[in-house]
């Protein structure tokens, strides 16, 4: 089986996409409509999401069929219903999602539209329908010369559309338009949008405003543009009730929305009365009085049904805006090359094979720059580019992640042939699978003696990575960093897994990036290197990074070179900063620099607020309230153990349990204490981490503490599978919970007759209690659980001692203890269910 059948066997939503003749952008559209998660055109479909689009497909179509059947006439839809639908559903949502990038009230949109869409469909025959008295309208005059036009295989056979829209009625001259078409040029436009042509000629006019480039790098993301709303279209429905008043209608084109408001504030904005208003909700089945808010869904409707064009700003996003996902039209986006992080065990060769590829390969015309450390750097392989990340390690990599940047395509998995899988080969195979990467295996050192790339093959079948040959579907590349051996072919295999993904950008917009590395240069002032991901970065470009702002002073790339724009990939070291910001911070570039400042001020204000604020990981507390809100669909999980064979056993039984459709996902496992690097990929992939007869290490702790990851511990496997159980049906009962008050290191042992063993120690945090219970760490690993026989300070009984003081403690039936032990003492604590 070719590494191309492989790719094919997932369905990725590009793909399904166009097997429907559809944009990926659609079905993402539809996908988050019906709830199904969905990151980009790159997730897979599973047969589930697949089936559900296909049901949503198959309703849209028996709603439309419902309607015309009630309808009264129905002559153009009956001839080519499925076709018409689905085009219907195709046509409604670019018409969304190109007005306006605002994906939150998209998804709420679309239903309303289709809906709509359908509705207007059964209007297909109405031509005279006056639709607006408007005298701005363009759609009136060229409405009456085309009733007798061929009707459009969209159905979008409203009124406004019947007429030739452009070149689509090539044997109409422009110039037949007279002064009601703006201009020819709209109207070719129009037409070649074959698919959106339900939206009228404004459409059109629409499409040449985002075609000008100054002004579409700031458009993204702001306010949706309810083009479908435009007049014309739905008057015809509500015409049986209200007939065509012939007073001159001053209603407004368009109106702008900037949240909900109340119904004297829209009639306001809608220039009509407020009795009109509130009649017109009465026939849409809202009761309001003039006072009563209305949310922006009912404003839209509202505008749709006085025939107003709606643009949504609402202000909020601006400064969230790495959570808003950007949906640019398939057109837009141009070919970008992939970006690849290299990860493996310690000294496997991770920093040689990158200065290896780097020295190699320079791009050609950048030969003779300077190399420079930017944190990442690009290649140039047969013509086409490659970025690579300069920080090799997963854990570099995950507190990326874990900061909200997801800027790797393609992780590369390096193993020394010598050596073979080691723990942290592990580590990172289940951090670059958390981040849903493809992995290409780079087989390391095969030039020394005794090496053995077979072998490491072997090992890795374990973990699910099978090389083609042997019919999986890994692409494994035998290298020598050091003689330079085997680079190209790397490089050849990262451009295919690159081909087969189609990773693509739209550079034609403002930039969007992520912070690599930043410091404090003593000459320069902040310094920030980033890897832009969409649109193009420009020098003197006002912008946001984190919670800092600035103006692009000077960009410097990897080659040393000063360059006055960057594209997507383009990693580019950046002057021009106010602040230091961290590595992982989003980055993106605002109008002005007034602008970008207050955008800066308030995301640290929230910043501050939500670090005050409550947790916002899954904890197991509250795992059952997310799971009801539909939240999270699996329950992550981290297992760290004493031995492999019991992390086995326990990962074994975790993955059975499923409640309610709710399945364990194990991230990763190991035998180990629990490390940073577990915290942070759970912080980055909101898991909880499990420790069976393990602690976390101090650092991991604190960490964990920070980020307010949920480490349990267990020395009881059935207690942590009863645990988790009980917490995904929401009955877990923490009427305890233990709480961990303070640890002593043993600093001398000695053995009393008739006492027994006696631990000289010093309280190194919180306190030691005499009735707490304790737990004895050796080296991470608990070895003995159980009660304190005597607490002294001295000769004397204590009844606790504090930090930074010596005791002497024995331990109830319990005598091998040896120096460099660790006593964790605990209490059980009562804990009021969330
Ligand atoms: N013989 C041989 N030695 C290699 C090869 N690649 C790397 N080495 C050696 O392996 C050692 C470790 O290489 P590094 O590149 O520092 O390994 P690393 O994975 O970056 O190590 P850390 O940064 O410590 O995680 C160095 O002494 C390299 O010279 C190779 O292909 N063949």
């Amino acid at each position: 089986m070719t590494k191309q059948d492989k790719a094919q066997e997932k369905l990725r939503v590009y793909e399904y996409a166009k097997s429907l003749n559809m944009s990926s952008k659609e079905i993402i559209t539809i996908l988050k409509r019906l709830d199904i998660p969905v990151n980009n055109h790159m997730s897979v479909m599973e047969t589930d999401s697949v089936s559900k689009v296909e049901q949503f497909f198959k309703n849209i179509k028996s709603n439309a069929a419902a309607k015309r059947d009630s309808g009264e006439q129905h002559a153009v839809a009956a001839t080519s219903s499925v076709k018409k639908d689905e085009i219907a559903v195709k046509g409604t949502v670019v018409a969304d999602t190109q007005s306006d990038k605002n994906t939150v009230t998209e998804a709420v949109e679309t239903k309303k539209q289709l809906e709509k869409q359908v509705g207007m469909n059964n209007n297909s025959n109405n031509t005279n329908v006056s639709v607006t008295s408007r005298p701005e309208s363009n759609t009136s005059t060229p409405r009456t010369q085309s009733t007798t036009s061929a009707p459009r295989a969209q159905g979008n056979n409203n009124a406004g559309s019947q007429r030739p829209q452009g070149a689509g009625g090539p044997s109409r001259p422009a110039s037949s338009q007279g002064g009601q078409r703006p201009t020819s040029q709209q109207g070719t436009q129009t037409a070649n949008r074959t698919t959106t042509s339900s939206q009228g000629d404004n459409r059109g006019a629409n499409k040449n405003r985002s075609n000008n480039n100054g002004s579409k790098r700031f458009d993204d993301n702001k306010g949706g543009n309810f083009r479908n709303n435009r007049g014309g279209r739905n008057n015809g429905r509500g015409k049986a009730q209200y007939p065509v008043r012939e007073k001159i209608d001053n209603t407004p084109k368009k109106i702008i929305v900037r949240g909900a408001m109340t119904v004297g504030e829209s009639a306001k904005l809608l220039h009509k009365d407020a009795s009109e208003v509130i009649k017109k909700l009465i026939t849409m089945g809202v009761m309001a009085t003039i006072n009563q808010e209305l949310d922006i869904e009912t404003v839209l409707l509202l505008a749709a049904e006085f025939g107003v064009e709606v643009e949504v700003k609402i202000a909020v996003e601006d400064d969230r805006f790495e959570t808003v996902e950007e949906v640019d039209d398939e057109a837009d986006l141009k070919s970008r090359p992939p970006v690849v992080t290299i990860m493996g065990h310690v000294d496997h060769g991770k920093t040689t094979l990158l200065d290896a590829i780097r020295s190699s390969n320079v791009s050609s015309g950048e030969a003779g720059g300077i190399t420079q450390h930017i944190g990442a750097y690009q290649v140039e392989n047969n013509g086409k580019k490659i970025t690579f990340l300069d920080t090799p390690g997963h854990e570099a990599f995950t507190a990326m992640r874990a900061r909200g940047s997801q800027i790797t395509d393609i992780a590369i998995i390096v193993v020394a042939a010598d050596d073979g899988v080691m723990p942290q080969t592990v580590e990172a195979i289940n951090h670059a699978k958390a981040a849903e990467l493809p992995i290409i295996v780079a087989v390391n050192k095969i030039d020394k003696p005794g090496s053995d790339p077979d072998k490491v093959k072997q090992e890795l079948t374990e973990y699910g990575l099978v090389p083609e040959e042997w019919g999986g579907d890994t692409i494994f590349v035998n290298v020598s960093a050091k003689q330079k051996m085997g680079l190209e072919e790397l490089l050849e295999m990262i451009l295919l897994v690159a081909e087969m993904n189609e990773y693509k950008a739209n550079p034609d917009k403002r930039a969007r990036a992520a912070v690599i590395e930043a410091e404090l240069d003593k000459g320069r002032g902040p310094v920030a290197r980033v890897l832009v991901q969409h649109g193009t970065l420009r020098v003197g470009d006002a912008f946001v990074a984190g919670n800092c702002f600035g103006r692009i002073r000077a960009m410097v790339n990897d080659k040393g070179r000063r360059v006055k724009e960057a594209g997507p990939s383009t990693p580019i070291e950046i002057t021009g900063l106010t602040e230091v910001p961290q590595a992982g911070d989003p980055f993106m570039v605002f109008e002005d620099e007034r602008k970008a400042r207050s955008i800066a001020e308030k995301r640290s204000i929230t910043q501050r607020q939500s670090e005050m604020g409550s947790n916002v990981r899954v904890t197991l507390d509250d795992l059952f309230q997310h799971i009801k809100d539909g939240e999270i669909k699996g329950l992550n999980v981290i297992i760290k153990g004493d031995v492999q064979g019991t992390v086995e056993a326990l990962k074994g039984s975790l993955e059975k349990i499923e409640v309610e459709g709710v399945r364990v996902k194990i991230l990763h496992s190991g035998a180990g204490a629990i490390t940073e690097s577990d915290i942070i990929l759970a912080a980055a992939s909101n898991a909880i981490v499990i420790g069976y007869n393990v602690r976390p290490d101090h650092q991991a702790a604190a960490t964990a503490e920070q980020e307010k990851v949920d480490i349990r511990l267990h020395r009881v496997i059935y207690n942590v599978i009863e645990e988790i159980e009980q917490a995904m049906k929401g009955m877990l009962d923490p009427i305890f919970k233990e709480k961990i008050i303070g640890h002593a290191e043993v600093r001398s042992v000695f053995t009393i007759s008739k006492v027994g063993t006696v631990c000289g120690c010093m309280v190194t945090s919180g306190k030691i209690a005499r009735n707490a219970e304790i737990r004895l760490v050796r080296n991470s690993i608990v070895i003995h659980e159980g009660k304190i026989d005597s607490l002294k300070r001295f000769k004397d009984d204590a009844k606790e001692v504090a930090q930074g003081y010596e005791c002497g403690i024995t331990l109830e039936s319990y005598n091998d203890v040896k120096e460099g032990d660790v006593i964790e003492a605990f209490i059980m604590e009562t804990v009021e269910r969330k």
